[in-house]
């Protein structure tokens, strides 16, 4: 039997397995089963180590990635080219774009690369069509715009289903990562403790993770929950190799649908309703452009501004930082600058939203709001030296100290021989 054969018998016996505390453990080990069998035909048919294959291979740019996923014919192609001015070919006829086109987007000073994709279909996560490739892009994307048609019949299936498919490669929507710390171990057993009551888990939820992970042969782990975790939570922590991204869907072609269906549109979560036809919230000169802000929202973005001592500070290119990629802290912007930067960081002075007085004195860890204003003052030449010398200091002591272990271990090993 194939991979996609077990998979639908396992949907099928989970379908009919009542949910009580008695199937507690056997819905657990079904679930454990389906994400393995999952993977198993990602891995199969990946092909050459699972690095997305020819048309889709393209370069990072810019300060963070959107990738554009959708139903054939939705108007990604449309939409990318309004939001970047990339050429990329739209037509009315399904599976236009056949690779992956990538196009820049500027929004407040940041380089935004967007991904429009070809179109997917239900089983595209199973390789139909080039439904493999496709969610392979969005794994890679710092953000996932789902894109849909207002004017189609079971839209909200098809938002179902767009869903279900980036969940069953391991893609987590507009989650956080479970509160979870789990280490694989070679001896020992399952150790297994909490912090908070678990009761999402059955009466034994110590039974339950060791059953998971005996599906995924681990022996022995530990696994600490700070949370109180569902079971696909708990299969998520064991199975490993799960990705969580920022998910904002663009509900397009309005000008298809009557105001009562728009009215109903407007009140789904994470979503944006429009028409890139009549221009409505994509309107591209305009800065203030309702898309583009939502997209600058979920991928976290943050402008600092940079100033040197007794300057003004430089308004015209702000630092771009992302809260999804590298964070927003003193030292994701010193990374920024250079590597120098942060090896020579005394200290920095911000103005802005995030300081509690003008300036504040902060430390590397200090989160940044956008807008904020930074300088970076460096250690004097002094601290500099007073820093390598006491470096110099530990590596001496260090050295000292292993010389001594040697002389008694050759002492030991003599007196052995003797
Ligand atoms: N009425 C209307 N039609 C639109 C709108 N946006 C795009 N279209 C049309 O929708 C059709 C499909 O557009 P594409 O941009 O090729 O769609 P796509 O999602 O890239 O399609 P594939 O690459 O085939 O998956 C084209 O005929 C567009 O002109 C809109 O806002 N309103
Ligand atoms: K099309
Ligand atoms: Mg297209």
């Amino acid at each position: 039997m194939g991979a996609m054969e077990k998979i639908k018998e396992i949907e099928a016996e989970m379908a009919r397995t009542q949910k009580n505390k008695a199937t507690n453990y056997h819905l657990g080990t079904l679930k454990a089963k389906l994400a393995k069998l999952r993977s198993e035909l990602l891995i199969e048919g990946g092909g050459g180590g699972g690095g997305p294959s020819e048309g889709f291979d393209v370069a990072r740019l810019g300060d963070a990635r959107v990738a554009l996923i959708g139903f054939p014919s939705v108007g990604k192609s449309t939409l990318q080219c309004k939001l970047t001015g990339t050429e990329s070919e739209a037509a009315a006829y399904e599976f236009t774009t056949l690779t992956c086109i990538p196009g820049t987007m500027h929004y407040k000073g940041s380089k935004v690369q967007v991904l429009d994709l070809p179109g997917i279909i239900e089983g595209a996560a199973h390789g139909k069509g080039r439904g493999r490739e496709v969610i392979a892009c969005a794994r890679n994307a710092d953000a996932i715009l789902i894109v849909l048609d207002a004017g189609k019949e079971g839209l909200n299936r098809h938002r179902e289903i767009l869903e279900k498919e980036l969940e069953t490669v391991g893609i987590r929507l507009n989650q956080k990562p479970p509160n979870v710390t789990f280490v694989k171990k070679s001896t020992g057993g399952v150790k297994f403790a909490s912090t908070v009551p678990l009761t999402k888990l059955g009466p034994d939820p110590e039974k339950l993770a060791t059953q998971i992970m005996r599906e995924y042969r681990i022996n022995s782990a530990s696994l600490l929950a700070r949370e109180d975790i569902s079971v696909d939570q708990l299969v998520d922590v064991i199975v490993g190799n799960r990705v969580y991204k920022p998910c904002c869907y663009f509900y397009n072609k309005i000008d298809t649908i009557t105001i009562e269906e728009v009215d109903q549109l407007v009140r789904m979560p994470h979503s944006l309703v429009g028409s890139v036809h009549k221009r409505f919230n994509v309107g591209e000169p305009l800065e203030d452009d309702a898309l583009k802000s939502m997209i600058w929202d979920y991928l976290g973005l943050t402008r600092i501004y940079t100033k040197r001592k007794g300057q003004p500070p430089d308004l015209a290119e702000p630092v771009v930082l992302s809260a999804i990629r590298k964070g927003t802290s003193v030292k994701s912007l010193c990374q920024n600058v250079s590597t120098q930067m942060l090896r020579d960081f005394n200290f920095a002075l911000v103005w802005g939203k995030s300081a509690k007085h003008s300036p504040q004195r902060c430390g590397v860890n200090h989160p940044l709001a956008d807008e904020d204003v930074v300088q970076i003052v460096t250690k004097t030449n002094k601290q500099q030296q007073n820093d390598k010398n006491y470096q110099a200091m530990v590596q001496g002591f260090s050295d000292k100290y292993h010389k001594k272990k040697l002389e008694a271990k050759k002492k030991k090993q003599g007196k052995l021989r003797r």
